[in-house]
Formats: structure tokens, sequence, C-alpha cells
């Protein structure tokens, strides 16, 4: 489905290059479930805003996309567009910026739907609500009448992931898909993602700095540190055997925090 082979950007600076991320190669399989891993600032969304066409002119990419074999670094920014929302959507972690100010969440949800499906005004708005009760935000039809900035973070968050509910693409980028959101909400949220994945066999990359939660859902782990890929393998074989200090790190601070909350609720 995706291959993605030496990925490496750059930002250009006024007299020199920054090397963002570099070496990371992966393949994601149809209806399979890529975890990557790392913590703050190790560029897991520079890495999924590559993969999408969302880097802005200040950054270079090079290295190889390959959906199906068509290659996506080097096709023009119209078919890219086109082929975002149907065949990769993605969740952006910070919710915010992935709308527009100036017109209300209803009217966007119909536009992007309208742009991917056949369906009028009426039926698209009726998608939309349902894919949002789904997430559980109540009271839908209230919700679409109102502008981002009316929102809070968690809620245009949980919106995001039902845009990706109704458009049913072939690969779902959910970056930090639960930060904003509350614990209960994390859980239906979480659920819906694999219950899309069940019923239309779609493949996720999902980006959490959340061992655990990364470690109950994902096949494949990839884990960066500082850019660059340090760990890639089965969740298995990651998780039990990993290859790299940082990752074992990782998983010592995931076990400390265990640990320490099992000393707290037990005395
Ligand atoms: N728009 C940008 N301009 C300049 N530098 C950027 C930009 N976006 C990201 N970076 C830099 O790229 C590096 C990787 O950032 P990235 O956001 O991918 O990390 P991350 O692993 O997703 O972190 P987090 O979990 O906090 O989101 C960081 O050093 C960051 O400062």
């Amino acid at each position: 489905m995706l291959e993605v082979r030496n990925l490496c950007v750059q930002l250009k600076q006024q007299d020199r290059q920054r090397t963002l991320v570099e070496g990371i190669s992966f393949s994601l399989g149809e209806d399979q479930c890529l975890g990557i891993l790392g913590e703050s600032g190790s560029g897991k969304s520079v890495t999924c805003s590559a993969i999408n066409g969302l880097l802005g002119e200040h950054f270079s990419v090079s290295g190889s996309v390959r959906l199906r074999q068509k290659e996506l670094l080097t096709l023009p920014a119209n078919e890219r567009r086109q082929l975002r929302g149907s065949d990769i959507a993605m969740i952006m972690q910070s919710p915010m910026t992935a709308f527009n100010p100036l017109f209300t969440i209803g009217n966007q949800a119909v536009e992007t739907i309208r742009q991917h499906h056949t369906v009028d005004k009426k039926a698209a708005l009726e998608l939309i609500c349902n894919a949002m009760s789904r997430v559980n935000l109540k009271d839908p039809q209230s919700l679409l009448k109102l502008y981002p900035h009316e929102l809070s973070g968690g809620m245009l968050q949980r919106i995001m992931v039902s845009f990706a509910l109704v458009l049913e693409p072939k690969i779902i980028i959910a970056d930090e898909p639960t930060t904003a959101i509350d614990y209960i909400s994390q859980r239906e949220v979480v659920r819906e993602l694999q219950l899309v994945r069940e019923t239309f066999g779609t493949s996720f990359i999902f980006v959490s700095h959340d061992l655990s939660l990364i470690s109950h859902i994902a096949d494949d782990v990839l884990v960066m540190n500082n850019g660059q890929m340090v760990d890639y393998g089965s969740a298995q074989s990651v998780f039990s055997h990993p290859e790299s200090e940082h990752t074992r790190y990782l998983i010592d601070m995931r076990m400390k925090l265990i640990n320490r909350f099992q000393s707290v609720m037990g005395s």
C-alpha cells in the first residue's frame, strides 16, 4: 500500500539547511497499523506531513513515498491534493490549524465530503452528523453551525476524526489523535478508529508518544529519536528485543511509571 524509502526532510534557512528527519524507511500493508513512537521533537509530525505533502516551501523533502507504486513526492500539487482525503487522510495534532477560521464546521464538512463523494448537501450533513455521534460528540447539528474558534481543541480533534470516518480513505495518518481529548473520549476515538480499520480494512499510521497505546494497536512499530529511525519491526519484536538504547530507555521509563502508579495505589 505505502512504501517509504530513505525519507529526508530539511528546513531551508537563510544560509544553511537544517536536517529535521533523515533515513526513514518503512512499508505499510493493507489493513495494517504502523505505530510511530518517539519523544517530543523527535520528528514524528514532520515525517507524517512530508508523507502527505503538507510541508511548505521552506522544507525540502527527498527519498521516495510510493502509494500503490505511484511516487508521491514528484506528483504535481493538484494531483497530490486530490489524493488527500480520499486516499490518505490525516488527523492532525493541532486541530485549530486544520480548519478554516472563516467558515462554519458544517460548511467545511459539506465542502470536504462533496469533494470526494457524490452526495447532496443534506446527505453530506447526515453523514457527518452520524460520524460525529460515533465519536461521542453530543448535538452534532448545533456544533456544525459553529466556527472553529467556538469549539475546544478536543472537540475539533474529534470532528477531524469524524471527517476521516466519512471519507473512508485507504490510509489514515493519525498524529497524536487523542492529545487534546479527555480520557473517556480518547477511548471512544481509539475504539472508533479500530472499528474503521476492521470495517473498511483501512491502513493506519498512528503517531504517539504513548508506548502502551502503540503496543495495544500497532502491528509494526517505528521508533524515532532526533529525526532518525532507531528501531523498526513488528511490535512484538521491537518491544521484546529492542535494538536501540533509546527504545530500551522508553520501555524502562514506561515500566517505572507503571511501578510507581502501582505502589501509590497500593499504599
Ligand atoms: N514549521 C517548522 N519550522 C521549523 N522547525 C520545525 C517546524 N516543524 C517542526 N520543526 C522542528 O522539527 C523537529 C521535529 O519536530 P516534530 O514536530 O516533527 O516532532 P514530534 O516528534 O512530532 O514532536 P511532538 O510529539 O511534540 O509533536 C523539531 O526540532 C522541531 O522544532
